[in-house]
């Protein structure tokens, strides 16, 4: 507890010689109790748009103002793009001790993560058939790490490790298992703490309403903003941004925010596995967020599909790796089922000459009209989607049950409770998504029912007002 508040009262101190201004109305907080780690709380009321610090862009810890990027000409930067370049800058800085300006911040950034990218593979296989184990991307980062930061390092090893006799043998060292973990460490800080910095003076070209194009966005300089990253994040109560400035950056509130509350930035609209990916915690008000996959492999192993129309529906671009179903509430399929996929099914299954037609007139049928037979293939896909997880939705609510979310205990248990939340919430999606389709085939089927018997009878079978509803 003292190492933890010394840490913080360090940190503060340093960012405050370093010219920030910090309201008195904040303070940071220890919220390891709620598992939170370090968040600023309001000691006073705060009105909208009052400043609740200032840092000044000189304490930012980026590859600009790192004095590697005075020794380590810009075009190696340029080369490793932001995210690397960031990566070395902090490495550099990290590896300098107490020699670095920003020593005292590091102190109060963590060590441990509970990313996945720090799973073990007994953890990871409790996220099961969630597409997020695809994407946490260790492979990726590790030849990343080893085809192009290692060989920069190397080159530049008299400088990196300067003063140190030893600067070409410790070059090759950061191979080490010890080294390359250091490295993922520094990669999982900056995708849970970095901002994109926005220049001092824009080079980007933005839109009338002032937003970067978002390829220009991706290009933005990353940079560890103390204080400002500090804050956590709640998908209902974000209460406070960052604003960027000439000279400084200012976290301002957005609302008021009463004494005792915390202050909250916003992470974005992630779904609970892009958080868990990336922030390495997971809360239920994400679940509004949520997103299932549908891998196409699936969709064709289902449905088969002509070349002539996948290279149709592949120029009309339709064919994706995979299709998403996200959250709606109430769940509806037009709000939540990706309407590439209802047009890819629909296109699939139309008769040759109507799909001739269409093609001719260069258009696809419409995702809105949904028709009974594309309704029961998407059905078939997504009840496949749901046999590819290990355990079913009643099975994981049971365990839910039965090992509620652990408070302050091991790990482990915490890891393996928000994979079962995150199957759970995946497993809601494809459960709400198969019985919406069912309710659209029952429905059509009812319709086809009825229509038959008026065709046979000649005349009206319902009352007026059922066929009102009808049209
Ligand atoms: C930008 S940092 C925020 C400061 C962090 N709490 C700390 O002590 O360094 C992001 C990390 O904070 C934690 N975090 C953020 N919001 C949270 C929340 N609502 N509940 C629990 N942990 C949260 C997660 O570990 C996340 O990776």
């Amino acid at each position: 507890m003292k190492d933890f508040d010394g840490a913080s009262l360090a940190f503060l101190a340093w960012l405050q010689r370093s010219g920030a201004e910090i309201s008195p109305k904040v303070k940071l907080e220890d919220l390891r109790d709620a598992q939170a780690g370090r968040g600023v709380v309001a000691t006073q009321d705060i009105t909208e748009y009052e400043v609740l610090f200032r840092i000044p862009r000189s304490a930012i810890l980026s590859v600009e103002n790192s004095i590697l990027s005075t020794e380590i000409p810009a075009s190696t930067f340029e080369m490793l793009g932001p995210w690397l370049s960031l990566i070395l800058v902090m490495l550099y800085e990290y590896t300098n001790g107490p020699a670095s300006n920003w020593a005292p911040y590091f102190s109060v950034l963590p060590t441990e993560f509970n990313t996945l990218m720090f799973w073990s593979d007994d953890e990871l296989a409790e996220l099961q058939a969630s597409a997020v184990v695809n994407k946490i991307g260790k492979e990726a980062a590790d030849e990343a790490f080893t085809e192009q930061l290692l060989p920069v390092i190397k080159e530049f090893a008299n400088i990196f490790f300067a003063g140190d006799v030893r600067a070409k043998q410790r070059a090759g060292e950061m191979r080490d298992e010890r080294n390359m973990s250091l490295m993922h460490k520094m990669g999982s800080l900056i995708m849970a703490y970095a901002f994109d910095v926005e220049p001092a003076t824009p080079r980007k070209d933005v839109d009338d309403e002032g937003f970067a194009e978002e390829e220009e966005d991706e290009a933005l300089p990353k940079g560890m903003v103390p204080l400002a990253d500090m804050l956590n994040a709640d998908a209902d109560r974000n209460n406070a941004r960052l604003f960027y400035e000439d000279s400084h950056l200012d976290m301002k509130a957005l609302k008021t925010i009463r004494a005792g509350e915390e202050i909250f930035n916003d992470y974005g609209a992630l779904p609970r596995s892009d958080l868990l990916r990336r922030y390495g915690y997971a809360t239920d008000n994400y679940a509004q967020y949520d997103v299932v996959e549908i891998p196409m492999e699936l969709v064709t192993e289902i449905l088969t599909v002509d070349e002539e129309r996948m290279a149709y529906l592949d120029e009309q671009e339709i064919v994706d790796t995979g299709y998403d179903i996200t959250a709606s509430s109430p769940f509806t399929i037009q709000e939540s089922l990706s309407p590439e996929l209802i047009i890819f099914v629909e296109t699939s299954l139309l008769p040759s000459e109507e799909f001739e037609r269409l093609k001719r007139k260069g258009k696809l049928p419409k995702p809105e009209k949904i028709t009974s037979k594309g309704a029961e293939t998407v059905l078939k896909i997504v009840q496949a989607r749901i046999a590819q997880y290990a355990t079913t939705l009643g099975q994981d609510l049971q365990a839910n049950t039965e090992n509620p979310q652990p408070g302050n205990v091991r790990v482990k248990e915490c890891r393996f409770a928000m994979a079962r939340e995150l199957r759970i919430g995946e497993k809601h999606l494809l459960k709400q998504t198969a019985d919406a389709l069912a309710e659209i085939i029952a429905r059509d089927g009812n319709s086809t029912k009825r229509q038959r018997a008026i065709d046979d009878e000649g005349d009206v079978e319902m009352g007026g007002v059922e066929k009102k509803q009808r049209a």
